[in-house]
């Protein structure tokens, strides 16, 4: 869960105030209390340039304080490439509540929470992530107008996650047209890790498509289910990274790209939703791309969520959300082409034409 942009261990040595905010420029890091709710939040503002930083809440049991930290800065930072990278103007933010999401959460929690949130006065504007309902950002939205990831009867835009897996699919096709020559998954033999609300609907457009779908899941029942809904195949949990497949889509949790499994990696294409696939962002990108692997970049393909809640601010609808989405197809096979030519990652790519993209909107404002 947590890693990686400063390892956990590592994020103790630098200051705990402004060394942390300028290890990845981060612009302000707000910590909120109250005793009454028991609320213990961290907001993490990356960078505003694009916009105002949107990005979800997480809460989670974290072991220490400093993880929480690291975790927010960590992900507030890949909002800012994500927003910008899909081309929103939108910059980074993230917001971690420290508790069990099962346990701890009330709804005061969640309105004190938001209070919080309000203060910043839209600077920072929420949305769920891990532990968290659309129901608790209706909760949030009673006391300030600056969430997103709303329920549709409240004006929002509902469940991201088909959305996502739409966004993935594009990526996804986009990396075999550039691997394999042809963007058809016809008859590609595809292993999803990960079959909850992203990878089931990843799962129905592969098998729509004509893929040769395989699964792996720690949740057994589920795995079973979905096997047979989709004539799945099944993939032990001790064999994903060996398995024979063509495409590997990592659709579980982060960090699975990492010194243990990519050389074992028979598959030729890495396109999936989990955050923070590569456990180090430089030196995986660089194995995989030694290998001959095609990575399409996390945080480009991910992004149909954020594509949907940013919906909600600007006002437009389903059709624009969608085509939105597609566009991840075109900016994945751009960013093969930008790798190649520049003889770097396709993580790094992606990160270089997000950058330029902040930096200019950066030197426009000071004109
Ligand atoms: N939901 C979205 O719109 C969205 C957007 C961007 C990124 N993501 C990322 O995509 C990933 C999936 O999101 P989701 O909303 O589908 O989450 P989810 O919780 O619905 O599904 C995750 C699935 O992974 C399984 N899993 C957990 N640990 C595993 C392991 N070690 N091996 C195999 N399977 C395991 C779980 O049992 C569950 O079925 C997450 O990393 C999330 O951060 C999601």
């Amino acid at each position: 869960m947590v890693s990686d942009v400063i390892a956990s261990a590592d994020i103790k040595k630098v200051d705990p105030v402004f060394g942390q905010l300028s290890f990845n420029d981060h612009e302000q890091v707000v910590f909120c209390q109250d005793k009454d709710t028991g609320l213990k939040a961290i907001i993490g503002i990356h960078n505003t340039v694009l916009g105002p930083a949107l990005g979800g809440t997480r809460m989670w049991n974290y072991n220490s304080e400093w993880e929480a930290l690291n975790d927010v800065l960590r992900l507030s930072r890949g909002m800012t490439y994500k927003s910008a990278i899909t081309g929103l103007n939108l910059g980074g933010g993230k917001a971690v509540i420290i508790g069990d999401a099962r346990t701890q959460k009330t709804p005061e929690l969640m309105k004190r929470f938001g209070e919080f949130v309000h203060s910043l006065s839209g600077k920072y504007i929420t949305a769920e992530d891990v532990g968290m309902e659309t129901a608790d950002m209706d909760t949030v939205r009673e006391v300030t107008p600056y969430v997103t990831g709303i329920s549709e009867e409240k004006g929002g835009a509902g469940n991201p996650s088909p959305i996502t897996a739409y966004g993935v699919f594009m990526g996804m096709k986009a990396a075999a047209k550039y691997q394999f020559g042809d963007d058809s998954l016809e008859d590609k033999k595809v292993l999803v890790q990960g079959i909850g609300h992203v990878g089931e609907t990843l799962v129905d457009y592969l098998t729509n498509e004509g893929a040769r779908v395989f699964i792996s899941d720690i949740n057994q029942e589920r795995l079973s289910d979905l096997s047979i809904k989709y004539k799945a195949g099944i993939v032990e949990a001790n064999e994903v990274y060996n398995a024979d497949v063509d495409i590997y889509a990592p659709c579980a949790l982060g960090a699975t790209l990492n010194d243990e499994t990519i050389g074992q990696l028979r598959a030729k294409v890495v396109a999936g939703a989990a955050n923070n696939q590569l456990a180090d962002e430089f030196r995986h990108g660089a194995m995989l791309k030694e290998r001959g692997i095609a990575y399409a970049p996390d945080f480009l393909i991910n992004a149909g969520g954020i594509i949907n809640v940013y919906a909600e601010l600007e006002g437009y609808g389903k059709h624009e959300i969608m085509r939105k989405t597609e566009k991840i197809y075109k900016t994945t096979l751009d960013i093969f082409a930008h790798s190649e030519l520049n003889g770097c990652t396709t993580h790094e790519s992606a990160l270089s034409i997000a950058q330029e993209r902040i930096d200019k909107r950066k030197m426009e404002a000071k004109k």
